[in-house]
């Protein structure tokens, strides 16, 4: 099968002093369908990963391809329109816009997206997250597992067929984790849609399909240990 995104010996460097190279020939094909997890210890380049696959940062060397564009060529037009319709972000900290209510947030996400605004469709998800009855408050009025719930919520209602999502478990607790997963797999299990999660949760990371560790700038599968 294609995969839905395709890394081919990526490489990033950040000059700085001294330089740092959190990713040093990185390959990695993603398959539609599929949940792939990324661990690995904290400041080793996990975030930087998924940027660069997102195309929010460019390689210095080696290719993304996704849907035939690759990201580290594209223009900036080309990574507009991806990011419209193609690839979904969940980051580390959870962007709102401040002066729109949760309700106004999961719209404004469609209308940027192009996307059709379904009212109906909204509130099923803020009840999904548990957020029907903060639908109208502002994000200063959300606890931060709440502001989380509804980055999640805004990002699963836009149709991306690749959602990347870094950390989406901090400040979450267990039965919340367990309902993000949940609804990881249901977006997968929609069709050619994969998802990308980043997790220093080494239990959390064994429920993907597959999982990867990140390490010395090189990515590596890590094979289940069948228990004898
Ligand atoms: N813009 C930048 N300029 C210079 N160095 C950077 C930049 N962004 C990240 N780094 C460095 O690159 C390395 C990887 O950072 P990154 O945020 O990708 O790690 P991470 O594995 O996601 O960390 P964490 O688990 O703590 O979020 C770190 O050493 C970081 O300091």
């Amino acid at each position: 099968m294609e995969p839905l995104i395709e890394l081919k010996g990526v490489v990033k460097e950040f000059r700085s002093v001294p330089p740092v190279r959190p990713l040093d020939g990185v390959s990695l094909a993603v398959a539609p369908g599929r949940i792939v997890a990324v661990t690995g210890v904290s400041g080793k380049g996990k975030s930087t990963l998924l940027n660069v696959m997102g195309g929010l940062l460019r390689a210095d060397e080696g290719s993304v391809l996704y849907h035939g564009t690759d990201l580290v060529r594209a223009s900036a037009a080309e990574i507009d329109a991806v990011h419209r319709c193609g690839i979904g972000f969940v980051f580390q900290s959870p962007y709102l816009f401040p002066a729109l209510t949760a309700r106004e947030n999961m719209v404004m996400a469609l209308r940027a997206a192009g996307q059709p605004v379904d009212g109906g469709a909204i509130d099923a998800m803020l009840e999904e997250v548990g957020l029907t009855d903060r639908a109208d408050h502002l994000p200063a009025e959300l606890s931060v597992g709440q502001k989380r719930r509804l980055v999640l919520a805004r990002v699963l209602l836009a149709k991306h067929d690749l959602l990347l999502a870094d950390e989406p478990t901090n400040d979450l607790d267990a039965d919340w984790s367990d309902e993000v997963f949940g609804r990881f797999r249901a977006f997968v299990a929609e069709g050619e849609r994969s998802v990308v999660v980043v997790t220093h949760d080494e239990a959390y990371a064994r429920q993907a399909d597959e999982v990867y560790v990140l390490e010395e700038g090189k990515l590596a599968r890590r094979e289940e240990v069948t228990p004898c």
